[in-house]
């Protein structure tokens, strides 16, 4: 029998900080049909509440070093503030949201992040995605909202980067649905010039992208997604997308879709 479709969404710090394009994401994530899982992030706002305890914020390789003061912050901003703002608005939106961290229901089991030559502090790695545990509550027509919070089952929180949980959780989730994965952010899709938001690379297959890599084309935080974007595809994520708030629900508008 063919598998019934799921839609995962990941949006970030930029869309998240910005009130209306907050909204306008919201709504077309209501309206998207079918079952469905939201991701989100919050470095930005983790990196200033923290700023304003005085302490200071260090990213390497588009990742957090997370020390004991730091994982207090990011799990009150990630899994109260962030989280629960999210699920009281699309609760006003009708969508059954319910949040979680990936240690609820045991969803998302990591470890740390071995130390080679850079310790990360609590970041952890993904192990294992409980895809029977999630799909409970999707099954229950509940929408899972996750935060980048996993969890070692031995009772330590760790911090993991929400593109990874997004792509992890639709590997995951796989093995039941025929999963859609999107990334949404600020600009229309992959751009061949960062700056030029006209220029959407429309498809992108994974020859293409490593010849646009080598000759420089993403940049910081990009680099990161697409290396999760391609990990996904591989492993048996059907389609991934990358745009704006509105790719998830108007196929009219620029975006880019990457194939193998
Ligand atoms: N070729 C590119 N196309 C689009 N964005 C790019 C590109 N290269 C670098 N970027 C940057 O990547 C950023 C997205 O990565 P990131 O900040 O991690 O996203 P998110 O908001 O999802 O957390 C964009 O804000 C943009 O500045
Ligand atoms: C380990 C690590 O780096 N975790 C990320 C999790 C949040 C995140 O990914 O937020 P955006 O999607 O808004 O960037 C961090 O603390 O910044």
């Amino acid at each position: 029998m063919a598998k019934e479709k799921l839609s995962i969404v990941k949006i970030g710090g930029n869309v998240i900080e910005n009130k209306e394009a907050l909204e306008t994401f919201l709504e077309h994530f209501s309206k998207l049909k079918g079952k469905k899982v939201l991701v989100h992030g919050g470095g930005k706002r983790a990196t200033y509440m923290a700023s304003k305890l005085g302490i200071e914020s260090k990213m390497i390789n588009g990742r957090r070093i997370t020390d004991a003061d730091t994982l207090e912050v990011i799990t009150m901003v990630y899994g109260g503030l962030v989280n629960k703002n999210i699920v009281a608005k699309l609760q006003g939106l009708d969508v059954d949201a319910i949040g979680l961290t990936g240690a609820d229901v045991n969803a998302i089991k990591s470890e740390k992040r071995p130390v080679k030559d850079i310790d990360y502090g609590f970041v952890g790695d993904v192990k294992k995605v409980n895809h029977k545990a999630i799909n409970k509550l999707i099954s229950a027509e509940f929408t899972p909202v996750f935060c980048a919070i996993t969890h070692d089952k031995k009772g330590q929180l760790f911090n993991t980067n929400a593109d990874t949980i997004a792509s992890e959780l639709a590997i995951g989730l796989s093995n039941l649905y025929k999963v859609e994965l999107f990334y949404c952010f600020e600009k229309n899709g992959v751009l061949m010039s960062v700056d030029d938001d006209d220029s959407v690379i429309d498809y992108m297959d994974s020859g293409t992208y490593e010849v646009l890599k080598h000759e420089g084309v993403f940049h910081d935080g990009m680099l990161p997604k697409l290396e999760n974007c391609y990990y996904a595809i591989e492993n048996g994520v059907s389609r991934v997308f990358i745009g704006n708030p509105s790719v998830i629900s108007n196929k009219d508008q620029k975006f880019t879709t990457l194939y193998l």
